[in-house]
């Protein structure tokens, strides 16, 4: 059985597809049982941890031989919600928003964008990917559809919050914003802020400080 509590911290949400990705890599290797040490070993990081984190998804191993992999594997995608397709709606459809779209693997992730938006003329009706681009003006216009929970947001930040409120205003309830740009949403709408540019900064200090 899971934990009672459905919240899990966020540490441990960001180890986990490591975990996953890991333990793929053995299934993949044809190995049938993966112990915490060895995850921890490949994380660097300590066994316990990795218990502790696992016990959140309610997987049990066997004394001495571990997890099974293949089990792992489907109760972890299940745990993080990658087995399930989250439809998504992505607005700018610039260099970043066209490398979301050309990105094949996020559907391995339960992500499938639907539709994409954007203001460039010239990009409306296109396709990438199979992905349709169509005019901002029609996403106002468009009717609310309960499956598309997720919008993507890759307009220049000072257009972020324009596209925040019209996604909220047209039923989005969860935004990743991959904007610098800080957006304000009510409360219940769940908002992912995400940039490369952090970790570049975290890899320079790394580097610097070594000197
Ligand atoms: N999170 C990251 O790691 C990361 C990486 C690169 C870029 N970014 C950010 O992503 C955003 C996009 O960057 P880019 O390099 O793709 O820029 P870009 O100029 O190539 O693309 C922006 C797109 O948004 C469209 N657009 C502008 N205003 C719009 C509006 N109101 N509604 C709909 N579409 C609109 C433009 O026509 C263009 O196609 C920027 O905010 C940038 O800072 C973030």
């Amino acid at each position: 059985m899971a934990n009672d509590s459905k919240v899990v911290p966020v540490p441990v949400l960001r180890r986990m597809p490591a975990y996953l990705s890991f333990v793929k890599t053995l299934q993949k290797q044809g190995e049938k049982y993966v112990s915490s040490t060895r995850i921890a070993e490949y994380m660097e990081i300590d066994a316990t941890q990795v218990t502790k984190d696992l016990s959140h998804t309610g997987i049990s191993g066997k004394t001495r031989v571990g997890y099974e992999v293949d089990n792992f594997v489907e109760i972890l995608d299940d745990f993080l919600g990658f087995n399930k397709i989250n439809n998504a709606f992505l607005v700018g459809a610039g260099s970043l928003g066209c490398a979301l779209l050309q990105d094949k693997g996020l559907r391995n992730f339960g992500l499938n964008i639907q539709k994409a938006f954007d203001v460039d003329k010239s990009k409306i009706g296109t396709k990438i990917n199979d992905v349709e681009i169509f005019h901002v003006d029609q996403f106002r216009g468009m009717p609310g559809e309960c499956n598309v929970a997720i919008g993507i947001i890759t307009v220049p930040a000072e257009c972020a919050q324009n596209v925040a409120d019209l996604m909220v205003a047209w039923g989005i309830k969860a935004i990743w914003n991959f904007t610098p740009a800080r957006i304000k949403v009510p409360a219940h709408i769940a908002v992912q802020n995400t940039t490369i540019y952090t970790n570049l900064a975290i890899l320079f200090n790394k580097l610097h400080g070594q000197e």
